[in-house]
């Protein structure tokens, strides 16, 4: 069963209560079966957090008026080991999500808010959980409810499953040299029914690579896609440019082994082929496997956390 970790501001109010309060719905659920074992994985952090600080008297008053009684609850900040661990990270705002995304683009796709997955809104339609810090204990109360009322719609997008839940969203783009077989590429995401968006080019008139694997990749980066695939003549260009782009992790492939073990190992998250390398009937049996092949986790995980740390040390501008 997947496992979340509640973002907030201080980790001092908002994710101390939805933490809190999924715990005791889960409890309550019965101590056999899902739900209990998500009570186990069910954990909060702040990205500005002063580590150690107790949460709020009001948050603890407004848990106890809902019968929970918190512990020594200690804030803690946001660090990338437990991005890493936790399958869902449901922040309490759009900016925390997007935040969070930013620091950590190899999990944007895992990083949502609590509203969006729960199919519910704030104040007058808000995406957001407000914060009642420093306001009034009714304010935390409002909180609360909102956060309640949130809860279900959240375990059910938990327990729907990966595969069930999210209809893969594909980005594809080629330059000239890889238009026709963005063709046969597109064919295959139609027939397999995936969502997918085409950020051209349109003919096989002469355009530069850089321009549409950068386009593919940016948005992946985003979040906004869960896979790329990307083709110019060779698939050798495209697989540079991809890989310039921190969070993405790119594999030129030509046969289906190859990006069997790039989604088990790697987790690529984008997909290169040359155009001039490969038939379509190749090129579709390579697609297909990147697309149908989890990630394997374990030890492979601790290898994309040091790729991902050194992007971060890249972008913080040190050079070796
Ligand atoms: O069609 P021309 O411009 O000759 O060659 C472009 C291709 O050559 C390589 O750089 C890339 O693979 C690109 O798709």
């Amino acid at each position: 069963m997947e496992s979340v970790l509640f973002v907030c501001s201080g980790n001092t109010c908002r994710s101390v209560m939805a933490e809190a309060l999924l715990r005791k719905r889960l409890q309550e659920g019965g101590p056999a079966g899902p739900a209990a074992d998500l009570a186990a994985r069910v954990a909060s952090a702040g990205l500005h957090a002063s580590e150690g600080a107790p949460a709020t008297e009001p948050t603890r008053q407004v848990l106890r008026e809902r019968g929970v009684e918190l512990a020594d609850q200690r804030a803690r900040r946001l660090r990338p080991e437990m991005v890493a661990q936790a399958d869902w990270i449901v922040a309490m705002t759009a900016d925390l999500r997007d935040e969070i995304r930013r620091r950590h683009p190899e999990k944007a796709d895992r990083i949502v808010t609590l509203l969006e997955v729960a199919g519910s809104a704030g104040p007058g339609g808000s995406p957001d959980v407000p914060d009642p810090y420093g306001l009034p204990l009714e304010h935390y109360r409002q909180t609360a409810d909102l956060l309640e009322a949130a809860l279900p719609g959240l375990i059910s997008f938990l327990e729907r499953g990966r595969k069930e839940r999210v209809r893969m969203q594909v980005a594809v783009g080629s330059d000239h040299a890889g238009y026709p077989l963005k063709e046969a590429v597109v064919g295959l995401l139609k027939e397999m029914g995936l969502s997918y968006r085409d950020f051209g080019t349109t003919s096989e008139a002469s355009v530069d690579y850089p321009d549409f694997g950068r386009a593919v990749a940016e948005a992946v980066a985003r979040g906004e896609y869960e896979r790329g695939i990307v083709i110019c003549g060779t698939g050798i260009g495209m697989s540079i440019v991809a890989n310039k782009v921190p969070g993405v992790r790119a594999a030129l492939c030509h046969e289906p082994y190859s990006a069997r073990m790039s989604r088990l190992h790697n987790d690529a998250n984008v997909l290169a082929m040359g155009g001039r390398i490969v038939g379509p009937a190749l090129a579709r049996e390579v697609a297909r496997a990147f697309l149908e092949t989890d990630f394997e986790g374990g030890r492979h995980q601790r290898r994309l956390e040091k790729i991902a740390a050194l992007e971060r040390e890249r972008e913080g501008g040190n050079r070796p």
